[in-house]
């Protein structure tokens, strides 16, 4: 739960922009999230056989090759695009949004192999990050400066990995500069997680 809204709404920011500041094409950062997203997946499901220290070798090729390209934050692409269907960032779990508005979202997630906790179901922790990641769109959509102050979440059934999973979010009451809002993931019929968070807006001058 890291990110701090920022107040330009996202329609208004120039992706090429950001991916020139980034030294890349905009095809191309979608393609690279794509298959990091896809290379984890198969990180977590490597079994003894893999050939980890050529792989380790290439790695810290590609480490050393991003290094001189490290830029600070208002410059950076990762979770900055917001054309792309997971923002272009690979620190949640899937989101594709089918539906944005101030009042609500809703959009198929689906957990990678990378967040497999154990015998098929997500890591717990997995799941609130989808919550606040979600939440966080209707939160967006408001054009708000504002942070998680809870997220409470309710495991009802396991979350499987690798299946296309509805998630709904909703704000359900504003007071002042609080926003509570309900979040549902759900396996079909079945509903895996529930949460229910608050967000604050942020003070003038907070950072
Ligand atoms: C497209 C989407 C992409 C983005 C997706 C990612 C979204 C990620 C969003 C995040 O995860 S943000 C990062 C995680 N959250 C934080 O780091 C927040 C850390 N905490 C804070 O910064 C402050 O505590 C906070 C801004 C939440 C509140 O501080 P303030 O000084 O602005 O408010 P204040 O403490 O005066 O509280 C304001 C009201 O909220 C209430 N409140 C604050 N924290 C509360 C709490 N934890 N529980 C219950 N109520 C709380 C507080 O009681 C009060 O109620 P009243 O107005 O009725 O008096």
């Amino acid at each position: 739960m890291l990110a701090l809204f920022r107040v330009d709404p996202p329609a208004t920011r120039s992706r090429e922009a950001k991916c020139q500041h980034a030294g890349m094409s905009v095809d191309g950062y979608r393609a690279m999230t794509s298959a990091l997203r896809d290379f984890l997946d198969l990180v977590a499901t490597a079994g003894p056989g893999a050939d980890v220290d050529a792989l380790t070798t290439d790695l810290r090729r590609w480490t050393d090759r991003l290094a001189p390209h490290r830029v600070d934050e208002s410059r950076r692409v990762f979770g900055e695009r917001f054309d792309l269907p997971d923002r272009g960032q690979t620190m949640t779990p899937l989101f594709v949004p089918r539906l944005v508005t101030t009042v609500r979202a809703e959009g198929v997630a689906r957990f990678g192999e990378y967040f497999l906790g154990s015998n098929g179901a997500a890591h717990g922790g997995a799941v609130p990050l989808l919550f606040d990641e979600v939440l966080g769109h209707v939160v967006l959509a408001r054009g708000l400066r504002a942070r998680t102050a809870y997220l409470h979440t309710e495991y009802r059934a396991i979350t499987p990995i690798g299946r296309d999973l509805t998630v709904r979010a909703r704000v359900d009451r504003v007071s002042g500069r609080k926003l509570f809002l309900t979040a549902e993931l759900s396996d079909g019929d079945a509903v895996c997680a529930e949460s229910e968070a608050l967000f604050v807006e942020l003070r003038d001058g907070a950072p």
